[in-house]
């Protein structure tokens, strides 16, 4: 983990047991905190410390871990010799994951428990030598404890060198790996603990940067942030390391969109907010929102988190932080609730919807979350990523950089008209299309796969909940009813194998149907037999929904405004039908390369930014100069860089000089 893998803050609850097991003390804390610590004979401890109150110590020895729901932040410790046992609860489960890893690597690699022999001689140089007993927070883990205990869990071909301690390595035990995957003979708990991340779609062999980690740590300490940052600089990734480093309860993932809700884990806004789309009066979203079910979510919730901002529409926000205030009858911005906010609003906008209920003949006006009163009473802290991690190439990051704002000179242009002759399609993959409308997408996909000889097969989801099907097909990607056919282009949905390239966007071809599953061949020439995947989504209420499908998507076409917050593999692009501010950005920035897109027609007409936006983002770097805020209003009308607008050929040019910095 980025913050301390042997400290851990949680709901406790301690019991122990009298030898025929009638249940004897009993101890329930709200929170406590628990680290790892050693004694001065090197014997590892968790120390339980209550708040407020006197640490408890217990001996990891005849340890038995349970820790089947660790997705859900809880975990059980079962000391057996002390007829003791420990339930967590409310941990933050990415935190909880790697505590339970540093104490199975701690007990088994490296520096671990000492054997019997040499435990018996350090206690008694500790006696004769008079000093009370001390103990200290375990060492960071090192490769050599990792390596050791991974090879311990079957997990390292041997031959692997460590250097590892002869003695501790007879009796090191982990009992942990005798929970029930064990018992049932199937993956040992140690390999779960590598091999998987309880949160879909992360991968916690990367680290965070030094920007992401001081976000991670201001969203740790409870306030309430904005973060931005252009396009693949790991927002979303960031957003999934801070929801898994806060307490589950009351902790609400939300984004503005279904497929970004679901690389979050999350649910969509609009879901959890309980007004409808929020275009009835002030009063009747009030009422909508007070019905129990959505007054008891609104009340529970403490920590309320966004992806993709910039699609959500400011008198939306506006009213859900008056909704916020009304039901949990605060006066606080939002009701007190910690706001987590992300996106990048020079992507792409809210959607403008023509029917405005409260008002008959009102204009529907594009306003974005900024330019809401609620925005400026509720953000503390705003910070800017600035290192881009989707795209490695500095010329193509450099171009999109201009792009975003709406920038494009002679040589980006030639550079990108250029991109229309390149073959970028291999290994039978067709580039994906993307389209500016979702229509068009659709019909493409559709067309395709008819065209294609022989039968189609179709892949049923399995849903938890048949009655949810329809939400489930608005917010994951791999639909109820996938029809394939051989030949037929697709897109992964999954992280399968990260080192083999097997992730969520990699293109590929069903090459043949084995077993009733697909089995496709990707563009790196890896062949996957598609077995059925899960996702979970949390609804508006906390439950939980799930479906059961192959990770699969038709991959010929995608909508631009489907494709936002995701990374592509091999693309095509017509941008002569883009309609909105930032969509030719949101549509090159899902390549990873110049080499993989294919830009059909580009013309510097196609591209630019809003006039408001690069305000803002001007208001926001002043900020940080003043350490004030600066407000911001709908002044500016819409333009596009084809007016001869000094003021904003001003904003742009500051704005590309000097990049934003992070503010708190
Ligand atoms: N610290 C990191 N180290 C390595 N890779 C990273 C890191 N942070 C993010 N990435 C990778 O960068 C890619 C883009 O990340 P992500 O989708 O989170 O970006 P984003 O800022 O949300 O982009 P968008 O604005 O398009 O939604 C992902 O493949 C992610 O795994
Ligand atoms: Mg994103």
């Amino acid at each position: 983990m980025d913050l301390n893998d042997a400290v851990l803050t949680c709901a406790v609850n301690i019991q122990w047991t009298n030898a025929v097991g009638i249940t004897g003390r009993k101890l329930a804390y709200k929170t406590a905190t628990l680290r790892l610590v050693r004694n001065d004979i090197r014997e590892l401890f968790v120390e339980v410390t209550p708040e407020k109150l006197k640490p408890l110590k217990f001996k990891l020895k005849d340890l038995m871990v349970h820790k089947k729901f660790m997705a859900e932040g809880k975990a059980t410790f079962n000391f057996k010799a002390e007829n003791c046992a420990i339930y967590l609860s409310n941990a933050p489960p990415g935190t909880l994951m790697f505590f339970l890893r540093t104490i199975f690597i701690k007990m088994n690699g490296d520096g671990g428990q000492p054997d019997d022999a040499s435990m018996q001689k350090k206690l008694r140089e500790h006696l004769l030598s008079g000093k009370p007993s001390s103990f200290e927070d375990v060492s960071p883990v090192t490769t050599a404890e990792m390596i050791l205990a991974r090879k311990k869990a079957g997990l390292v071909p041997k031959g692997t060198t460590t250097t590892p301690s002869p003695q501790g390595a007879k009796k090191r035990r982990f009992d942990e790996l005798k929970d029930q995957d064990r018992e049932k003979g199937t993956v040992p708990a140690a390999k779960k603990l590598y091999q998987s991340s309880p949160l879909a779609g992360t991968d916690e062999s990367l680290r965070l940067n030094e920007e992401q980690m001081e976000v991670l740590r201001a969203c740790t300490t409870g306030k309430n942030v904005f973060f931005t940052g252009s396009a693949g600089t790991g927002k979303s990734f960031l957003l999934r390391r801070i929801i898994s480093a806060l307490p589950p309860d009351g902790t609400i993932a939300t984004a503005s969109t279904g497929v970004a809700a679901c690389l979050i884990g999350g649910t969509t806004l609009h879901a959890f907010a309980g007004i409808g789309g929020g275009d009835a009066t002030m009063q009747r979203c009030l009422e909508l929102a007070s019905r129990p079910v959505s007054a008891q979510t609104w009340r529970k919730c403490k920590r309320l988190i966004i992806d993709e901002i910039s699609m959500v529409d400011g008198q939306f926000f506006e009213k859900i932080e008056a909704v916020a205030r009304h039901i949990r009858r605060n006066d606080r911005p939002f009701g007190g609730i910690q706001l987590i906010l992300c996106g990048d609003f020079l992507q792409l906008p809210p959607v403008i919807r023509g029917d405005f209920g409260a008002a008959p003949n009102a204009t529907p006006q594009q306003r974005f979350c900024f330019q809401s009163s609620a925005w400026e009473t509720c953000i503390q802290c705003v910070y800017e990523l600035k290192q881009v991690h989707r795209q490695s190439d500095p010329e193509f990051v450099k171009i999109l950089n201009h792009l975003r704002i709406g920038h494009v000179n002679e040589s980006i242009t030639t550079r990108l008209a250029a991109t229309s002759r390149q073959k970028i399609e291999g290994n039978g993959i067709l580039a994906t299309q993307l389209c500016s409308h979702t229509n068009d997408a659709n019909s493409i996909n559709e067309s395709k796969l008819e065209n294609l000889q022989g039968d189609k097969v179709l892949f049923r989801s399995d849903d938890s909940d048949a009655g949810m099907t329809k939400q489930l097909d608005q917010q994951i990607q791999a639909p109820s009813q996938l029809y394939l056919k051989v030949n037929a282009q697709v897109m992964l949905l999954k992280n399968i194998n990260i080192s083999n390239g097997l992730v969520n966007g990699a293109r590929g071809v069903v090459v043949r149907m084995e077993k009733d599953l697909p089995v496709v061949r990707f563009k790196n020439n890896q062949e996957y037999v598609c077995k059925h995947e899960k996702w979970i989504i949390k609804t508006a209420t906390g439950g939980v929904i799930t479906r059961r499908q192959v990770p699969l998507k038709l991959a010929w076409a995608f909508s631009i405004h489907k494709s936002q917050g995701l990374t592509l593999d091999c693309v095509e692009m017509s941008l002569s039908k883009v309609f909105e501010a930032g969509q030719a950005y949101v549509a090159l920035s899902r390549a990873k390369s110049l080499q993989s897109v294919r830009i059909l027609d580009f013309d510097a007409k196609q591209v630019w930014a809003n006039p408001q936006v690069l305000q803002f983002y001007k208001g926001f770097r002043r900020r940080l100069m003043d350490t004030t805020m600066i407000p911001l209003g709908p002044k500016n009308k819409d333009k596009r860089p084809g007016d001869a607008n000094s003021a904003l050929a001003k904003i742009k040019k500051s704005l590309m000089n000097k990049p934003l910095v992070s503010i708190s």
